[in-house]
């Protein structure tokens, strides 16, 4: 049995998760999921998923949870014998609800980045519509000035990182957010028996670490630690079900 460990990546629009996510996987060798590419994938392949997604996508709305929920944990099942990090997934109790039916996370990374920093960021952020690739004109830019590392084609600009729309899609994102972070935030040690008979949003798990700042070049190093010591002492194990499931 191999040491297997799950995790998650949360933060606001633009906090840099798709930037640690590419050196998480880089640097430990996990499988990365990231929720937007999957379904961004989905739509491009004109798949049943990406046509049932598309509205909601295109419109920046949140997939409703059932559709989200059905969509990933059948992906998340077919890596099973896999370390995975997911970026964007799960956004909301009821997804974190739907995941922990099928499995106990290791460690779920936050990160929590001021609005000015989010705002200058998203306002220089150009992206790659069909991959999803992100470049940024001051920390990453592409080889050459608008256009796509891989395939050349044309960069564009998001409507929705705009700052009035960035406000909104933060204050959104807190809402949301917050009591996923609460589920995975304090430690309470129960009994299988008592998990099962307390109301879900009642329990937590004590795998949250939070993460601030205003550089991901100086939040990377702890992020870097943490897997490591999470890594070298992580049980043998596959992937359970929580106590709550
Ligand atoms: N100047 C600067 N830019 C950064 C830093 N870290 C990431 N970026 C850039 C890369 C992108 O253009 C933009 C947002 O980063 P990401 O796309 O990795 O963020 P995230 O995946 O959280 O955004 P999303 O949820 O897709 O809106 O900021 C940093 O420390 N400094
Ligand atoms: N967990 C999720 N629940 C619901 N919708 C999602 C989820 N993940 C991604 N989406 C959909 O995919 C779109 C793109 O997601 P993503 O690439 O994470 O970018 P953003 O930070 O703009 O939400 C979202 O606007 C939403 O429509």
């Amino acid at each position: 049995m191999a040491k297997l460990f799950r995790t998650a990546i949360m933060g606001p629009p633009g906090s840099g998760k798709g930037t640690i996510s590419k050196r998480i996987a880089q640097n430990v060798g996990l499988q990365y999921l990231s929720s937007g590419h999957f379904l961004r994938e989905g739509i491009a392949a004109n798949t049943d998923a990406g046509v049932l997604v598309k509205g909601y996508v295109e419109r920046s709305m949140l997939v409703p949870d059932h559709l989200m929920s059905r969509l990933m944990l059948p992906r998340l099942e077919q890596l099973t014998g896999h370390s995975w990090l997911l970026d964007g997934f799960p956004r909301t109790i009821a997804q974190a609800k739907a995941l922990n039916d099928i499995c106990q996370m290791d460690l779920v990374i936050s990160l929590n980045i001021p609005f000015e920093t989010l705002r200058e960021r998203v306002s220089d952020r150009w992206i790659h519509p069909a991959s999803g690739r992100v470049y940024n004109m001051g920390f990453n830019p592409p080889q050459v000035q608008g256009r796509d590392d891989v395939t050349g084609e044309p960069l564009i600009q998001h409507a929705d990182d705009r700052p009035e729309a960035l406000q909104a899609r933060l204050r959104h994102y807190k809402d949301v957010a917050k009591p996923v972070m609460n589920l995975y935030k304090k430690s309470v040690l129960l009994s299988n028996a008592e998990a099962a008979s307390k109301p879900l949003g009642s329990l937590s798990q004590g795998i949250l670490y939070q993460f601030s700042g205003t550089d991901t070049d100086r939040i990377w190093p702890y992020i870097s630690s943490l897997l490591s010591t999470k890594i070298s002492t992580q049980p043998l194990d596959t992937c359970q079900p929580s106590a709550q499931a």
